[in-house]
């Protein structure tokens, strides 16, 4: 009796392992086997499991304190090679962590296109820049770029963001506890709505916020769409954003219906109503609403965040705080007596404070990744990328890369003195033809704030050491519950 049940063990142990052997490999016979000889070509690393791959492994890393335990767990099981074959978001795909190799696959647009999960496509949009053809694109990227770039366009937000900026500064420091994060977001929020739809109803912001942090929790889950899980949730934020947006567009046109074009102050949306392609088509309220929802989005959370992180990260480091505030200050000593407010020339004067801010961009990395597909069979140092496959571009791996900067994890804006970074070694806005179009709005934004929280400003935190959460972007978990205190004046 005794003896069966030894045995019985032995058999269910060996069946355990034969399963699990037998599991292991199903994504290989599914996705490498199919490639032939070019298989062997491939990136060292592992498919993991059937359907999930290593998403378990990334979401209990990315649910972590170490993010880049991630990472770090292919290069301790297979080295340092900088490309890793891997299973992400439902796709066989090849993580590429190094500088070079990055570059590469940003700037050669014969070799890669988009390769966003179908499921960040579906939120985001199937028109918005990430679904769209490449000649659509390259059109519509001209189009909208251009209104956000450029001395001229800053100089004119620069006044708008100066006024506003001044007011939720003022608004805060008598509010007493806030979230933030949560203020902040709303601001930048405010900023890109102005830029792109010349609107200020509160109301409206408020709800488009709102859906849009639901959306964007959605963005990096697993893709579950059942009720409860936060991939459900976004799509239903999403389906509420593009009802708010259509009832916009609608307004729109019949507004230009009915006042002469001439008359109406111009502003992105007017730009995509009026856009014609070479055969005279116009685009219709879905793909306008589609670029709509990407901009707005793309817009303002990455500026939130990265300015809250500039703050956080400014009162962390005393030394830093003070250097950068005495640079604030002696621009305001300069200044003409009858000036007021900042002028665009002394934004981009700021020298120590642009360090400041390219250290917060490097040190948080906000997209810590973005999505191409190979659209052919590629050769990059050394390895095969099968066409198909999806390309995951590591920014984080290649900010945190101990070789271009050293004590990677410290936050040291010095490090930027007479140090320029060489090619894809720096991609906080990305590269190539994909290039982030808001960069030099976001960096104005960022420093107009902090311009004016240096100068008159202290963030006292409910939590300083509160923990951070990675996921969908890096933050603390009490999104940063603080006082915003006007220095000198006791409240
Ligand atoms: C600190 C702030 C920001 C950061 C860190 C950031 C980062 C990025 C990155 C890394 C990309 C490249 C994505 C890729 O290669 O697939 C990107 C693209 C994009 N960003 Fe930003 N961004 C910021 C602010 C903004 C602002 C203010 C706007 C709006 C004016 C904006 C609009 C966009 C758009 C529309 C794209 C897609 C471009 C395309 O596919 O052609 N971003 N951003």
């Amino acid at each position: 009796m005794e003896m069966g049940f030894t045995w019985g063990l032995v058999f269910l142990s060996l069946g355990v392992m034969g399963l699990r052997w037998v599991m292991r490999r199903v994504n290989y016979w599914l996705y490498e086997t199919q490639l032939g000889e070019k298989r062997l070509l491939l990136p060292p690393g592992d498919l993991g499991w059937p359907f999930v791959g290593n998403m378990w492994a990334f979401l209990r890393a990315f649910k972590s304190a170490n993010p880049d335990s991630f990472i770090s767990s292919f290069v301790a099981r297979f080295g340092h090679t900088g490309m890793y074959k891997a299973f992400m978001f439902g796709n066989p795909s090849i993580i590429v962590t190094t500088a070079d190799a990055c570059r590469r696959v940003l700037t050669d647009d014969e070799a890669f296109k988009p390769g966003w999960p179908i499921s960040t496509l579906k939120l985001i949009g199937e028109k918005s820049f990430i679904g769209i053809s490449y000649d659509e694109h390259k059109r519509l990227r001209k189009l909208t770029a251009a209104p956000v770039n450029g001395f001229e366009s800053l100089t004119m937000y620069l006044e708008y963001i100066e006024d506003n900026v001044v007011t939720a500064f003022d608004k805060w420091s008598k509010m007493g506890q806030i979230e933030f994060l949560t203020e902040l977001r709303k601001l930048t929020f405010r900023i890109i709505m102005y830029v792109f739809l010349s609107q200020e109803s509160e109301h409206a912001m408020e709800a488009l916020e709102r859906e849009y942090t639901v959306l964007n929790h959605g963005v990096r889950a697993m893709a579950i769409n059942i009720p409860g899980f936060a991939y459900h949730k976004a799509l239903k934020a999403r389906k509420n954003l593009v009802a708010i947006f259509q009832s916009i567009v609608t307004a729109r046109r019949r507004r230009r219906e009915m006042e002469a074009e001439t008359k109406l102050k111009k502003d992105m949306l007017d730009l995509l109503m009026e856009v014609e392609d070479e055969n005279g088509r116009k685009l219709n309220d879905q793909e306008i609403i589609d670029v709509l929802v990407m901009y707005l989005n793309a817009g303002h959370e990455s500026s939130g965040h990265i300015t809250m992180w500039a703050v956080i990260l400014l009162q962390q480091h005393p030394e830093v705080f003070r250097k950068a505030k005495a640079e604030q200050d002696e621009i305001v000593k300069k200044r003409p007596s009858t000036q007021k407010g900042l002028t665009l020339k002394e934004v981009r004067e700021m020298d120590f404070l642009s360090k400041v801010v390219d250290e917060t961009l490097r040190f948080i990395t906000f997209s810590f990744v973005v999505f191409r597909e190979a659209k052919k069979d590629v050769n990059l140092s050394g390895y095969n990328i099968p066409k198909g496959w999806k390309v995951l571009v590591w920014f984080r791996s290649v900010h945190l890369d101990p070789e271009t900067y050293p004590n990677p994890l410290e936050f040291n804006p010095s490090r930027w003195e007479g140090f320029t970074p060489k090619a894809g070694a720096f991609l906080p806005f990305g590269a190539g033809s994909r290039t982030c179009p808001g960069n030099d709005l976001a960096k104005l934004e960022i420093s107009i704030f902090l311009h004016y929280f240096l100068l008159h400003y202290q963030l006292d935190r409910v939590n300083p050491d509160c923990p951070r959460r990675y996921l969908p972007h890096c933050r603390p978990v009490d999104n940063c519950l603080a006082r915003v205190r006007r220095v000198g004046i006791e409240q």
